[in-house]
Parts: structure tokens; sequence; C-alpha cells
């Protein structure tokens, strides 16, 4: 059965990319995106299934449909269009706030003196270990809920409260099972390396995940039980070395998992140059990057993902993003929704993005859809609006696109609609 649906009277369509075939973007081409608008005519987005079939003026998709039976109408007078946003790297599922470490760090206490002290990970995994398959699930699902309601229609949920097998299975699970009870898609990365367990070291935790972890991980991907994208490492001064992160995400590698990892965040350890040689898609964070890593991530073409609000709030250095840009490293976001930054709008993550990282508003918009979908390997199918993509999108009411960044936490207030895969998933309340 052919459903269609159109979307009509925009004010502004905003493509991202200029030509169908563009992957990604970086360097000045971040700031040239492609968008249709006009004051005097409406727009409209023809959608078939899932995919987008047409854009183009109300006229000339009126003419080209004509005859054509239309099963839903969604009047976008007044309003822009985008492409919903991909969230390139959060970590969704645990139990166990951190709010009373929120307050330490205000009074000036350091991400790595909390972690020492038992906080931090540490903390979330007891929690994590202690809350039930439903309170995991429950959690896990309203936080995803939350996310498509702030326009993103596509997210990257990491492990890594378990970082035992069983309990990493068990998260493995639970992501696998959220898949039925939000219509956000999810790309799933392993991350069992993301701090030491209590009375284990990082050479024994390394060996565990090596030849063990990640054997066990490949019989549920091979019996298409669990779906997982890619392979991350915690890449930190006393958390997983170089040597060992290089270990752990080669041996994710050799199983078909895409390299995707957090690197250079709190001390400089080399992660980006590493991760360029061996074929990383994705480093995050990147605050403490070298020159040379810049160079060899701009020449590999590995994404640095950006977490800026993860920066704001433990008032660190932000990576030297307009460096990086311009040395034509690809360059996306993510919010790093986390029990520590406690945030899942990719709005509040661009604005952040523009206002400290000095990004324009473009190449924001840019980072935050199609080079994101490319930081995750999807960029064929999401991130731009492009007839024969999926219709992944968000209806703004506001007098141009830029309101969505502009207005600083008020993407509530903003967006009309979300729709993925050409279904309506929310609609704001009239
Ligand atoms: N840096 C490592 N991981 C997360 C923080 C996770 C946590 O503190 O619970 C990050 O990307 O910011
Ligand atoms: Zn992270």
């Amino acid at each position: 059965m052919t459903l269609r649906t159109l979307i009509y009277g925009a004010r502004q369509i905003v493509t991202v990319t200029r030509n169908n075939d563009e992957k990604f973007l970086c360097g000045k081409d971040m700031q040239a995106i492609g968008i249709i608008k006009s004051d005097t005519v409406g727009l409209s987005l023809m959608i078939e299934n899932e995919n987008i079939i047409a854009i183009g003026t109300d006229d000339d998709i009126a003419r080209q449909f004509e005859g054509i039976e239309v099963d839903k109408k969604i009047d976008a007078s007044g309003c822009c269009i985008l492409p919903g946003f991909v969230d390139a790297h959060t970590h969704p599922i645990w139990a166990g706030d951190r709010v009373h470490e929120y307050a330490k760090k205000l009074a000036g206490a350091t991400y790595m003196e909390i972690m020492r002290e038992g906080g931090g990970i540490g903390f979330t995994v007891e929690k994590t270990k202690l809350a039930t398959d439903k309170e995991l699930l429950v959690s896990l699902v309203a936080r995803l809920k939350r996310m498509l309601q702030a326009g993103t229609t596509h997210v990257e949920c990491k492990t890594g409260y378990g970082l035992e097998w069983p309990d990493e299975l068990r998260l493995l699970k639970l992501l696998e099972q959220a898949r039925s009870h939000v219509s956000i898609g999810i790309s799933i990365t392993y991350c069992a390396a993301h701090a030491i367990p209590k009375n284990r070291t990082a050479e024994e935790m390394t060996e565990d995940i090596v030849n063990k972890q990640i054997k066990a991980l490949k019989k549920f991907i091979d019996s298409k039980e669990i779906n997982v994208n890619d392979i991350d490492v915690f890449c930190e001064k006393g958390v997983y070395d170089i040597e060992q992160s290089r270990r752990i995400l080669l041996a994710g590698k050799e199983i078909g998992l895409g390299i995707n990892f957090h690197g250079d965040e709190l001390n400089y350890t080399g992660s980006a140059e590493m991760g360029a040689d061996i074929g990383a898609r994705a480093i995050s964070h990147l605050e403490c990057i070298s020159d040379d890593g810049i160079r060899a991530m701009a020449s590999a073409k590995t994404f640095a993902v950006i977490l800026p609000h993860t920066g704001y709030l433990l008032r660190i250095e932000m990576p030297p993003v307009r460096r990086m840009i311009d040395a034509g490293v690809p360059v996306a976001l993510g919010t790093d929704a986390n029990p520590n930054a406690f945030s899942s709008a990719m709005s509040i993550s661009m604005n952040l993005a523009c206002v400290l990282c000095h990004m324009s508003l473009e190449e924001a918009l840019v980072a935050a859809t199609i080079n994101s979908a490319a930081a995750l390997g999807i960029s064929d199918k999401y991130g731009s609006l492009e007839v024969g993509k999926k219709a992944d999108l968000i209806i703004c009411r506001c007098p141009s696109w830029e309101h969505i960044i502009y207005q600083f936490g008020d993407h509530a207030h903003l967006i009309q609609y979300v729709l993925k895969h050409g279904a309506i998933v929310y609609a704001k309340a009239k």
C-alpha cells in the first residue's frame, strides 16, 4: 500500500546539502547550505511511504501530482522545514542521577577528582546494577522520547554503565528493546571500556574486552539478536591508555564495528593521531587535540564529534573547532546526554557550539544533521532533505530556520511536528 503525505505552505525548506550525493560537508562547504525560501509562495515537500519524493513550490508540486491521491496533508504555513537532528553521541541508559556532583563541580571539583573519589561513571555503574530491567527501560524510553520531541530523529546510544560483560549485555538488550517503544532511530555503540571497574586494572579489562567480551558480542551480532554499529573506549589519562585503546578498538573493528571513541578530552593523549591511523570513523571531545592530530583527522576524514555542553559544564577549554574546520576536519555534534551532562536538545548544543566554539549558524546545522549522520555512517539515508532520502524532518514555526538555534532552549515552543520515516511522531499540543 502506498501512503502519501504532503507538507505545504512552508516559508523555508532547509535541505542542508545542495547536491544529492553529498555525504558530508567540510571546510568552506559547511557554510554553503542548501535552502529553498520564498516570501511570496508556499513551499511543499511530498512523502511517499518513508521517503521524500519531491520538493518544490506549492504550485509545482500540485501540478506534478495532479490527480494523485494524497492520504495526509500538513499545513506548514509560516513554518520552516529542516532535517531531523542526528545526535552523534549519547549515553542514555543509566540509573541514579548525579545532581549532587553537579553541585560539587559548581564549587570547583574537577571531573577526574570526582571519578577518583568513586563518583562519576563508577557511581552510575553501581546505581545501574541495582536498577531492574523495567526501571532502566522506562527511564531510557522517556529520555529518547524527550530527544524526539526536541527534534532528534536519530541518536547514537552508548552502553558503558555496565563495564563487565553480563552488565553490558543487559544494557545492549534493553537498548535493542527500546526500538519498539519509541520511534527514534538508534545506532548502538559498545562502550564497555568506559571506566575501570572496582578492583580491576586497565590492563586486565583490556584483556577481558579484547579476548572475552568482543568474542561474546560477536555471537549476539551474528545471530542478529542485537545490532551494534560501533566500538568505543574512553582513551584518557587514568582510564584506558593509547595502546590499550588501540587494541580494544582494533578488536572491535575486526568483528565489523566502526571505530567511534572518546579521545583527547581532559588531557592530550594522541587519540586523534591514533584514531586517524587505525581508520576511526569518529572521535569525540578533542578538547586537547594537537595540531598533528588535526592534520591527521583532516587527511583521514575522521569526524570530530564536538560536545559543547560537556566543556561548558566542566568549565574546560573548548576544542579548537575553528582550526579543525579550516584544516578540513569534518565536524559533527552531539549532546553527550549522560548523568554528567544532562541535556537532550541538539538545538542547545548548536547554540553552545556557535557561542563557545565560534561556529556559524550554518556550520552548526550541518554538524547536527548531515555530518552527524555521516559520523554514524548513515548519511546515505539521513541528515538532509533530498529526494530519495528518508523523510525524517521537523517543522518549526519561526520566521527563518536560524531561530531554532537563536531562541536558546525554546525548541518546545518552536517545533510543531516531528516526522520519522514519513510518519508524525510528535505534534505540539494546540
Ligand atoms: N568522558 C566519558 N564519558 C562521558 C561522561 C560519562 C559520565 O560521566 O557518566 C562523556 O562523554 O562526557
Ligand atoms: Zn561520552
